[in-house]
């Protein structure tokens, strides 16, 4: 089986051959229409999401060849909201990005493309045993969606943007001593977001994720963008535009926890 990428050859038009749930009933990412989005008060409004991060104590990055991402080890715990009770915990973030500003993130809102979008993954540890049992299952994970834009340079992503230099290649890893408070990566206002069923955004696309994707982004400088453009990705290519365009929301409903 050829590598799923991001080119004309592999990419996502091409995965429902090897992944028939490419097209299924709730995929991801989605055009957010704003008009159509429900305010739902009392799921949403009777329990704010709230997240309750460690600081990392070192951090470690990998190029996986489609993505740069971090790998936490720390037991942040992420809950409320949509997820009710429910304790998920953060596993790893990672990022999508345009090999120029106008396009990149993978969500987009009323057809408006993000210049990149940061998404922190976390599983359902009250109801699971690990990561690796939750990704299949329909409440198994859920990630947070932050759009990104340029701007002033965000000081917590300078861990990563100043160390794709030495994670230039796919499989290149390291482990830097820093420390990383992953709620320094999130908008400033966490409760204005939207909020849906939906998937994996890459291969296997496992129909198991909550989105949630805030309103507000955030702001990174063009050097921490071009940083990300410089990463090579599994096919030695640089890695841009590695997101997937807006699937069919089929018999959905996007909630939203704003007026
Ligand atoms: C057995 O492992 C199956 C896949 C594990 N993952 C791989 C991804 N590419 C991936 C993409 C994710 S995204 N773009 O939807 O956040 S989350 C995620 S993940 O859940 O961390
Ligand atoms: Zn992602």
């Amino acid at each position: 089986m050829a590598h799923w990428g991001y080119m004309t050859t592999n990419g996502p038009s091409t995965w429902g051959k090897d992944f028939p749930i490419a097209n299924g009933e709730r995929q991801s990412p989605i055009d957010i229409v704003t008009t159509a989005a429900e305010y739902d008060s009392d799921v949403l409004g009777s329990n704010a999401l709230s997240t309750n991060y460690t600081p990392e104590s070192e951090v470690k990055l990998v190029n996986n060849g489609h993505s740069i991402m971090c790998q936490i080890t720390k037991k942040g715990v992420l809950t409320g909201g949509p997820l009710g009770k429910d304790e998920y915990r953060l596993e790893q973030f990672h990022l999508h990005w345009g090999a120029e500003d106008n396009r990149g993130s993978e969500h987009t809102v009323d057809g408006k493309m993000y210049a990149s979008e940061l998404h922190l993954v976390h599983w359902n540890a009250s109801k699971y045993s690990s990561f690796a049992d939750a990704v299949q299952k329909p409440d198994g994970l859920a990630v947070l969606g932050i759009f990104i834009t340029p701007g002033v340079a965000c000081n917590q992503f300078k861990v990563i943007s100043d160390n794709c230099g030495k994670l230039k290649t796919s499989g290149a890893e390291m482990t830097v001593d820093t420390t990383l408070d992953p709620t320094l990566l999130l908008p400033s206002n966490t409760s204005d977001y939207w909020t849906y069923l939906g998937s994996l955004t890459t291969p296997p696309l496992f129909e198991s994720v909550t989105w949630i994707v805030f309103k507000e982004p955030v702001e990174y400088s063009k050097e921490q963008l071009l940083a990300l453009r410089n990463l090579v990705d599994s096919d030695g290519n640089h890695m841009q535009d590695n997101y997937r365009p807006p699937a069919a929301l089929k018999q959905r409903k996007v909630k939203k926890t704003f007026t």
